[in-house]
């Protein structure tokens, strides 16, 4: 499906290439992560299956055609078996979640009852149905990203390319939007997706290809997120040991794939979990978007917590506290090159690591009763959370934030 043979990307200017020699094979269905640190060569790679960059040397194939032989006139047909999603989503402003979806498709020709037929169905998909009328400044940024993806989706592609989609996203609304991804590619679709989300890569145990200065070092079925910069749960007092491993528990629970129990790591996180709805959890992921001052501040809350037990305990401090990202505004229409290079490394993610190398988050408050089986049969994390709010069309909640 997707095939690099020995590619080298140089840019001019540049002394190191930014990919240099990589193979790469991606097979169809497949949930494949690209991860490695700032610069490493993931979104070039990216650039390359979608055709918007050549290789300086090697071949790249995809859905057997090979890339060098698209003249530039076919590319965008080309693209058409291609769903794209990136960091900052990309939504044209002056359209309605509607228009924007339908735009994919009108641009492309299709019949004016093929798209009143295929958007509100795949609006319906990631949970924004009710939304199709709003401009994309009146909704939060977890919703934005729904809208995205549903464009990218719309025109059932073979092939999902996303760009540290949760980029920009708090905890619990990337973890919805995982959710989708993961149901959309539980329907077929191939996703290809870079990140820095250690806790999702650990998690959902695909396979995971790690650039490292443009070389692959690492590719892994069943793989995590990989050495990176964590606290030892060993470190931690039982105390934010035991948030951390909550959390863990949560998110298990609403990204376990085919409902068979999770063992995880001791404490709460040891029984059994059940399994979330196999279908996109559309009003679930909705509702578990916890406004941003809430996620932040239960976060907040929970690391000084721990950080204090810890100094207590003479521990090793904790990581420093998350700073909120800037969002960025653009249209992919507007935007010559998509996939833009000034992305900065926003991995903030706060991540605890046991002996195994699992990464969890913490941004969940701690104290209360979490009960994953419970939360899974309720299908709200929100509302398991006490954090739950009417989903009232009126109001918008979270911006864009880390
Ligand atoms: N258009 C360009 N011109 C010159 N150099 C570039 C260009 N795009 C990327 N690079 C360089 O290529 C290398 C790989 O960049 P790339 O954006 O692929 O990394 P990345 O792993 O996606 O990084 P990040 O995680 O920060 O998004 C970097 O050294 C970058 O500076």
């Amino acid at each position: 499906m997707i095939l690099f043979e020995n590619v080298t990307k140089k840019y001019r200017g540049t002394a190191k290439p930014a990919l240099d020699g990589i193979d790469l094979k991606v097979d169809r269905g497949e949930f494949v992560f690209i991860v490695g640190a700032s610069g490493s060569g993931k979104s070039s790679c990216l650039r390359l299956i979608l055709r918007e960059d050549q290789p300086s040397v090697g071949s790249i194939h995809v859905l057997g055609q090979d890339l060098s032989k698209i003249s530039s006139r076919k590319v965008p047909y080309f693209r058409r078996s291609l769903g794209t999603v990136f960091q900052d989503f990309r939504l044209l402003q002056n359209k309605t979640v509607y228009d924007n979806v339908a735009f994919t498709l009108q641009v492309i020709g299709k019949s004016r009852g093929f798209i009143q037929e295929a958007v509100p169905d795949t609006l319906e998909m990631v949970g924004l149905a009710n939304k199709a009328k709003r401009f994309p400044h009146e909704l939060s940024g977890g919703e934005q990203q729904r809208v995205a993806i549903a464009r990218a989706i719309v025109n059932k592609p073979a092939i999902l390319l996303a760009d540290e989609p949760t980029g920009n996203l708090d905890p619990a609304t990337s973890l919805g939007i995982m959710q989708l991804l993961r149901a959309i590619n539980a329907a077929g679709t191939t996703v290809v997706m870079a990140t820095h989300e250690a806790t999702f890569v650990d998690i959902m145990q695909q396979r995971v290809v790690e650039l490292s200065q443009g070389v692959v070092v690492r590719d892994e079925q069943g793989g995590g997120y990989g050495e990176t910069a964590s606290i030892p749960i060993a470190d931690l007092s039982e105390a934010g040991a035991q948030v951390l491993r909550t959390s863990e528990a949560v998110v298990r629970a609403a990204l376990q794939p085919d409902g068979t129990p999770v063992a995880s790591q001791g404490g709460a996180a040891q029984q059994p979990v059940a399994q979330p709805t196999q279908t996109p959890p559309v009003q679930q992921t909705q509702s578990a978007a916890i406004p941003m001052a809430e996620a932040l501040a239960a976060q907040e809350a929970a690391r000084q917590r721990a950080a204090q037990q810890a100094a207590a305990e003479s521990a090793e401090p904790l990581a420093p506290p998350i700073q909120p990202a800037q969002p960025v505004a653009a249209s992919v229409f507007e935007e010559p090159n998509p996939f833009g290079d000034n992305e900065e490394d926003l991995d903030e993610t706060r991540r605890a690591e046991d002996p195994t190398g699992r990464r969890i988050p913490a941004f969940l408050e701690p104290g209360k009763p979490l009960d994953p089986l419970q939360m899974s049969e309720t299908g709200s994390l929100a509302e398991h959370l006490g954090l739950n709010r009417k989903d009232n069309d009126d109001e918008t909640d979270v911006g864009p934030v880390r």
